[in-house]
């Protein structure tokens, strides 16, 4: 049958094309594990249920171009709308202004939102292991596998970190706050770290506001960090980043 020789062909030819190469191409992923130092994402956002509003003279215009500016290496952008203020536009403004991955921070909880957010233009979404089944965490991740938006999978505690390792994800997100209580606390960090495969890249979010803070994650061994409200309330983007990786003004 000549339909059978044409698919033992094709898998010879698929088998030969992807040898080497990951089926999924991860180029974020890969940016985060080769940078000699901690991959920065600065979050822009206008509120949050902890803290009210943040920033009253809220523009993403401005802050993605001084973000971009100052040298963050991505930028995440809440859009989530009742507690955060945030919006999908905001995402097509940032991807407007800066040539940087953008990731869509929300509370993903729908197929659709993936889709979604391919549409608007992000490059990286948050699945937050603590609001979805395994079931809809390993759809989900293969859902923008295929679409081409890489994954941080967030956890918050080895419950949750173990039940993402089952999917193998390329990054894993540790909140330093807990969703439920609001405290932050970066030990978070050290204690899920060190039970985290070499492999994969590990983001350390939340309450991070100094140096020190920085120096304490990345001998924790994380690779990224994501800061929201310190850059959000500071003068001068590019000093501050400049402070919080070198410790001096
Ligand atoms: O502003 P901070 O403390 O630097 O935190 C940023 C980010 O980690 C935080 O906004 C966040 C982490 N995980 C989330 C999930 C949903 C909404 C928001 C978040």
């Amino acid at each position: 049958m000549i339909l059978d020789t044409i698919i033992e062909k094709k898998k010879e030819t698929l088998e030969q094309s992807f040898q080497n190469q990951s089926l999924l191409y991860h180029p974020i992923a890969h940016q985060m594990k080769n940078k000699e130092d901690l991959f920065v994402i600065g979050e822009i956002k206008k509120a949050s249920p902890s803290k009210g509003v943040i920033v009253k003279d809220f523009n993403v215009e401005k802050f993605t171009k001084e973000y971009t500016m100052a040298g963050v290496d991505a930028l995440s952008i809440l859009t989530e709308e009742n507690f955060f203020q945030g919006s999908l536009e905001n995402i097509k403004l940032a991807k407007a202004f800066s040539h940087i991955p953008v990731l869509r921070k929300d509370f993903i909880m729908d197929a659709r939102e993936i889709i979604q957010s391919k549409q608007v233009g992000a490059d990286m979404i948050l699945l937050i292991t603590a609001m979805l089944s395994d079931e809809q965490l390993r759809t989900f991740y293969q859902m923008a596998n295929m679409l081409y938006l890489e994954c941080i999978v967030e956890v918050h505690n080895e419950e949750e970190l173990t039940r993402a390792l089952k999917i193998h994800p390329e990054i894993i997100g540790i909140n330093n706050r807990d969703l439920y209580t609001f405290e932050v606390s970066l030990e978070t960090t050290k204690r899920l770290a060190q039970k985290i495969p070499d492999d994969i890249c590990i983001v350390s979010e939340s309450g991070i506001f100094t140096h020190d803070d920085m120096e304490f994650v990345k001998a924790a061994g994380v690779d990224a960090v994501l800061i929201g409200e310190s850059f959000m309330r500071c003068d001068n983007f590019m000093e501050h980043l400049q402070h919080l990786r070198y410790g001096s003004y």
